[in-house]
C-alpha cells in the first residue's frame, strides 16, 4: 500500500491534490500559480513579488541543486509554499550549503511533493490562478472540508497592498554582494557613480546589484517613503522595484509619490510592480490576469525597434495598454498573448517593463534596458 500522504492542496473549487509532504508542517492559505522556469528555484522562491502566492514547477525536478545564501534575492523564502512533481532528493551541487527541505524547514515554508503538476498546471490555465490552502501534517490528519471553507472565503490578491509589508524598515545604501560597479555595462569613460534612490517595494537583490554593474550608487528607500524624502538624498535618477500583491491597492502611497516625482526633471525607471504603478501615477489602469505570467523564457517583443528579447516574468496584474493616455508609449508587447510589457513617456526620460530585465533566474537579453536608465542620467548631467 502507498505511503499515508502527509501533505494535501485544497482548491477552492474542491479540487484536492495528495502528496508528501517537506518543509515546514502547518497551513497556509494563498494564490497558487505556475512557474515554467527549469532552474532557478531558491531565486524564485527569495522573490519578493511572490509574497502570498504557491509556486508549481512545470519543472519535475526540484531540489537537486540544494540552496545556497548567494543565491537569495531576500532574506528568506518569501513564496508561501512549493508544489512539486518529484520529491526532492539529495543535492548534487558544490555550492550548495543546505537542502532546500531542510532550508524551508527553517524558514516556516511547506512544500508537497508527489503532485500531478501537468494536469494542477492545466487547471490553473483553465479557470486562471485559484486560491488554494496547502497543508503539511506528517501524521497525515487532514480537515478537507475547512481548508476548501478557508480556500473559498479567502479575499485573494485584487485589492491586497502587500508591497509596504515586504519593503525594508529603513533606507540603507546598497554595497552588499555587487558585481563590480560599473562592470563594464553601459558606464562610459569618465563617468562618476550616477546616485540612484531605489523604492523597495520588494526588490530582488539582482536588481540592486544589476543597477551597480551599470555605474549606480544606490541608496534603497522603503516603500512609504515621500517625494520630500527621495529628493532630500539628491537623486540623479529614481527606481520603481517589482513586488507582491494589487498595484492599485498601493493608491495611499505609492502611486502618489510617483504622481509628485513625475512634475520634476527626474529620470524614472520601473520594473514590474513598479511599472504598474508608473502606469497607474500617468492615469492608466491596471487589470488583473487569469493565470499570469511566470517563467524564464516568455518572448517580449520591442515595439520600436521589432526586436524580440526572452526573457524572465512574474506577475500577475497587467497594464491595460487600451487605458495609456496621450503622450505615454506602448514599448513592448508579450508575445504569448499581446498584453503590455514596457511603457514610456514621449518627452522625458520615464520608462518601465513589465518583465526582469536582471532575470535571475532567466535569460539576460533585457540587460539593456539598464544601460538605458544609465544613459538618461548621463544625458541629465550634460
Ligand atoms: N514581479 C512583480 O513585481 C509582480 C507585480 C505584481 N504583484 C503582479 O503580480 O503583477
Amino acid at each position: 500500500m502507498a505511503a499515508k500522504p502527509t501533505a494535501c492542496l485544497a482548491l477552492a473549487d474542491g479540487t484536492v491534490f495528495y502528496g508528501m509532504g517537506f518543509g515546514a508542517p502547518g497551513e497556509v492559505v494563498a494564490e497558487l500559480v505556475f512557474n515554467t522556469a527549469m532552474t532557478g528555484y531558491q531565486e524564485i522562491m527569495t522573490d519578493p513579488s511572490y509574497a502570498s502566492q504557491i509556486v508549481t514547477f512545470t519543472f519535475p525536478h526540484i531540489g537537486n541543486t540544494g540552496v545556497t545564501p548567494e543565491d537569495d534575492e531576500a532574506p528568506d523564502p518569501v513564496a508561501s509554499g512549493i508544489v512539486v512533481r518529484w520529491d526532492p532528493t539529495e543535492p548534487s551541487n558544490w555550492r550548495s550549503t543546505s537542502e532546500l527541505t531542510d532550508w524551508m524547514a527553517r524558514r516556516g515554508r511547506i512544500g508537497i511533493g508527489g503532485v500531478d503538476t501537468r494536469r494542477l498546471t492545466r487547471a490553473i490555465r483553465q479557470q486562471g490562478a485559484p486560491h488554494v490552502v496547502l497543508a503539511h501534517d506528517p501524521d497525515g490528519n487532514f480537515d478537507i472540508e475547512a481548508m476548501i471553507a478557508r480556500a473559498r472565503d479567502w479575499q485573494g490578491l485584487v485589492g491586497l497592498d502587500l508591497a509596504r509589508g515586504v519593503s525594508c524598515a529603513q533606507s540603507y545604501r546598497w554595497d552588499q554582494g555587487s558585481w563590480e560597479w560599473g562592470a563594464g555595462f553601459g558606464t562610459a569613460p569618465g563617468d562618476k557613480p550616477f546616485k540612484v534612490v531605489a523604492l523597495d517595494y520588494g526588490a530582488k537583490r539582482n536588481i540592486l546589484r544589476s543597477l551597480v554593474a551599470h555605474g549606480a550608487d544606490v541608496t534603497v528607500l522603503p516603500a512609504t517613503a515621500t517625494a520630500e524624502e527621495v529628493m532630500a538624498h539628491e537623486p540623479e535618477g529614481v527606481f520603481l522595484s517589482n513586488g507582491p500583491g494589487d498595484p492599485a491597492a498601493t493608491g495611499e502611497y505609492a502611486v502618489p509619490m510617483i504622481k509628485d516625482l513625475l512634475g520634476r526633471d527626474m529620470p524614472i525607471f520601473g520594473i514590474c510592480l513598479g511599472h504598474q504603478m508608473l502606469a497607474l501615477a500617468l492615469g492608466a489602469k491596471t487589470v488583473k490576469m487569469g493565470h499570469g505570467h511566470h517563467g524564464a523564457n516568455h518572448p517580449v517583443r520591442d515595439v520600436e525597434t521589432g526586436k524580440v528579447e526572452i526573457t524572465s516574468m512574474n506577475h500577475g496584474f497587467a497594464v491595460d495598454s487600451q487605458s495609456l493616455p496621450v503622450g505615454v508609449i506602448e514599448t513592448h508587447v508579450s508575445l504569448f498573448d499581446g498584453s503590455n510589457c514596457g511603457i514610456r513617456m514621449q518627452d522625458k526620460p520615464v520608462f518601465s517593463v513589465q518583465h526582469h530585465p536582471e532575470a535571475s533566474p532567466g535569460p539576460q537579453d533585457s540587460l539593456y534596458l539598464f544601460k538605458r536608465f544609465t544613459d538618461s542620467m548621463r544625458a541629465r548631467r550634460a
